[in-house]
């Protein structure tokens, strides 16, 4: 639910409590004008109106289009108050690089949102923990642990195996129609969590559908968002009610996982060859001397925050690429498929080992990157000291948003910026590591994704079966719909339906 919507949903006798809300915002913003500090040079922005700010502007609209719109009249460093938040807006390769890469410790932290405050205990995970050593000690352990390079190869075979079994359902529904979106983001979850929990959770299908709820809700863009001293907000919404529902499912699900791992016991000592888990490893720190000892509500945080990051971006990945191949599939679909058919050529299946040499479809994924970031804005920050950007005052605690999707889609970087064009990156040296911010799908500076490679993996290996084993077709007189679904992640608004006809038949 975005802007304003939780507002309009209101009951019609809700008129009396809507009058009352802004009776109470006139007077919170009367007392804070009589407290009005000191005027700054904030950047240029449109005008504002009293209460709102430029709320108006986004609301009915996807936050990402609105905003590129808008900088386009305001320039790449843009001033929004939306509703009580004061927000900056960058749109630029220059004016990224000096607040994710010059300035980045200033930016590097993030905001409170409600959904996150409620769902990720008090945003004591990865995702959503302010800037500081609490942050860098967990992102340590789950790089060492779960996403390094070494760690992100070990899981080749739980990859090999999960995919290769969506293949043969693909393969066993061969002629027929199949929603191939419900599939690839089954897939991604349980190869998530396979790798971080060891197995998949009994519960994995509901686990599931509340991520899916959750990520929608946890953008920053909620009224009770940009409108957080207003406390019985989120109450009236039925926001409050609706996350602590979420909450309470989802910390059923992590109990049990928790519980099924100190049960079995193991001794976990880094550097053992004995197996061991993300769950195994976050234990181990409830009990070692570390500076910041783990509770099991920070490690369910933790657990909550790669399920969801490292699931739903890997998915949706792999549909917007599936989509623009559709969309292309003499230009683009038939390239990749002969390039991996030939690459594969004798083989019964495709394996990690020759991935290198799929030079083509590394640019599709790399194209649908640019042009489907599946977080268009990364995900909010928050400055942690006032500073000064090309001449103008930031304070501290303004919100900045990049947008990633705009930049990406800026004809001023890119020639024929709208038009799905992989072999733009066959011979660029443009990469996913935060240093060309034009192309900026997995962020930058220190709060880059570090799921990188474990992403990359899970959206390279599905691609390369679903291009060797099959042909692929729209069902008859079906348009592919590229309209998007704005939250945390933006996904494809329709699943996508498609007829998979085999070509080389998969081993049994
Ligand atoms: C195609 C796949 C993926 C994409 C495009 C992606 C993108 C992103 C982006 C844009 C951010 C925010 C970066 C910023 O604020 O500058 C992020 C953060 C994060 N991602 Fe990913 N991600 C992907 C896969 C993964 C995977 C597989 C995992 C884990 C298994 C993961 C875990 C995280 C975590 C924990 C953060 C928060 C980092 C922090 O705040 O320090 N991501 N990701």
């Amino acid at each position: 639910m975005l802007l304003f919507e939780s507002l309009l949903q209101l009951p019609c006798t809700g008129i009396f409590i809507s009058l009352c809300l802004l009776s109470f915002m006139l007077l919170k913003l009367r007392n804070r004008s009589k407290t009005r500090v000191p005027s700054l040079n904030l950047p240029p922005g449109p005008r504002k109106i009293p209460l709102v700010g430029n709320l108006h502007l986004l609301v009915g609209s996807l936050p990402h289009h609105a905003l590129r719109d808008l900088a386009l009249k305001h320039g790449p460093l843009m001033h929004l108050q939306l509703g009580e938040i004061s927000t900056i807006v960058v749109s630029s390769t220059e004016l990224a690089e000096e607040v994710m890469k010059t300035r980045d410790k200033i930016f590097a932290s993030r905001p409170e949102i409600l959904a996150a405050k409620v769902l990720s205990y008090d945003c004591s995970g990865i995702v959503f923990s302010p800037y500081g050593d609490y942050w860098r000690q967990l992102r340590k352990i789950c790089t060492t642990q779960l996403l390094s390079s070494k760690s992100v190869q070990s899981f080749r075979s739980l990859r090999q195996d999960e995919f290769g079994e969506l293949s043969r359902w693909v393969a066993s529904k061969s002629g027929s129609v199949i929603n191939l979106t419900e599939k690839v983001y089954t897939c991604a979850y349980g190869v998530t969590a396979k790798a971080a929990f060891g197995k998949k959770t009994k519960e994995q299908e509901s686990f599931i559908s509340l991520i899916r709820v959750a990520t929608k809700l946890a953008a920053g863009f909620e009224i009770s968002d940009v409108y957080p001293s207003i406390k019985f907000l989120p109450l009236i919404s039925g926001l409050k009610t609706k996350l602590e529902r979420l909450h309470e499912q989802a910390d059923r699900i992590l109990e049990t996982i928790i519980n099924e791992h100190r049960a079995v016991e193991k001794d976990v000592c880094v550097g053992d060859n004995e197996k061991k888990d993300l769950v195994d490893v976050l234990l181990k720190f409830q009990e070692d001397e570390v500076e910041f000892p783990l509770t099991t509500a920070n490690i369910k945080s933790v657990l909550l925050d790669i399920f969801s990051a490292g699931s739903e971006t890997s998915a949706t990945t792999v549909d917007w690429a599936m989509s623009e191949m559709l969309r292309n599939p003499t230009t683009v679909l038939k390239k990749a498929q002969d390039e991996v058919r030939q690459v594969f050529h004798g083989k019964s299946y495709v394996s990690e080992s020759n991935m290198d040499e799929l030079k083509y479809l590394k640019s599709v994924i790399k194209e649908t990157l640019r042009l489907h970031p599946p977080a268009p804005l990364l995900l909010p920050r928050e400055t942690t000291e006032s500073c000064e950007i090309n001449g103008y005052d930031i304070p501290m605690r303004t919100r900045v948003i990049v947008n990633a999707w705009a930049l990406g889609r800026d004809p001023k970087y890119w020639e024929d910026a709208e038009v799905f064009k992989p072999e733009r990156f066959l011979d660029s040296l443009v990469d996913y590591k935060g240093n060309s911010f034009e192309y900026i799908p997995f962020g930058g500076g220190r709060r880059i994704c570090p799921g990188m490679l474990f992403g990359l993996a899970n959206v390279e290996l599905p691609l390369a079966m679903f291009l060797f084993h099959f042909d692929w077709n729209l069902p008859f007189g079906i348009k592919l719909d590229m309209r998007e679904v704005f939250g945390v992640t933006v996904r494809r608004k329709d699943d996508l339906f498609v007829t998979p006809v085999v070509k080389i038949p998969l081993p049994i």
